[in-house]
């Protein structure tokens, strides 16, 4: 069995939770109230410019240049996404620069960046690879599952379009065969640091939905602290 097919039945309890989470269901047939995914946009912003770092901190670590290119590449990708996803949405969704001006991200986010970037500083690239698929890989199962579904709300299903299609497919494989090759020449205690940061982003996304579902906010307001 590969590494990464091993790592994906460790996670499936959690994955499976993620499949079933009122958000994601939410979206599949259009009930999810708007206020929660305009949660989850601002949020997953924040989000997605930590990842990008994350990326590019993996291209620093890379053993070779091809490597460090292409986990440049996926971060210049992160940009992108980000832009196009982000920044249609936010307008159509009626974000203003003051909604951005005042965000302060939710405690998962925060966390789960928090949990990106100390393996992104700390780890090896194997380690960072792991660390930030379930955030590809669980995407791209969510968008398979959920084509064909035809929410009422456009967004929704521009939503379901990113992450269900051929361009996310071919990126999320290109960094589980990475993934697989870096765990070959990985020490015992490497593969098992690997496989922890697998599982534990794995749970984090699962917490990031409920996060976005239930509006999560910190106790007292920390605007002046992030
Ligand atoms: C939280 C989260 N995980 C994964 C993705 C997919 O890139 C995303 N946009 N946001």
């Amino acid at each position: 069995m590969k590494f990464s097919e091993m790592l994906r039945a460790k996670a499936d309890a959690s994955w499976q939770a993620s499949f079933d989470h009122p958000f994601v269901t939410g979206i599949a047939d259009g009930s999810l109230p708007l206020d929660s995914f305009k949660y989850y946009m601002l949020n997953d912003s924040y989000y997605l410019s930590v990842f990008a770092k994350v990326q590019a901190l993996g291209a620093a670590k890379a053993a070779d240049l091809y490597t460090a290119s292409r986990m440049a590449a996926h971060a210049q990708g992160t940009y992108e996404a980000e832009l196009s996803l982000h920044e249609n949405f936010s307008k159509r969704l009626g974000i203003t620069p003051e909604d951005h001006a005042a965000f302060e991200p939710a405690p998962t986010a925060y966390a789960y960046t928090t949990h990106l970037l100390a393996v992104g500083y700390t780890g090896t690239l194997g380690e960072i690879i792991a660390a930030l698929l379930p955030c590809y890989w669980l995407y791209a199962e969510i968008g398979h599952r959920l084509q064909g579904m035809k929410p009422e709300v456009e967004i929704y299903q521009e939503w379901i379009n990113a992450y269900g299609g051929e361009w996310f497919d071919t990126l999320v494989k290109e960094q589980i065969d990475r993934l697989d090759a870096l765990a070959e020449l990985a020490s015992p205690a490497e593969r098992l640091r690997m496989e922890q940061h697998f599982l534990i982003s794995s749970q984090y996304e699962l917490s990031f939905w409920g996060m976005a579902y239930s509006l999560e906010k910190w106790q007292a307001p920390v605007m002046e602290v992030l």
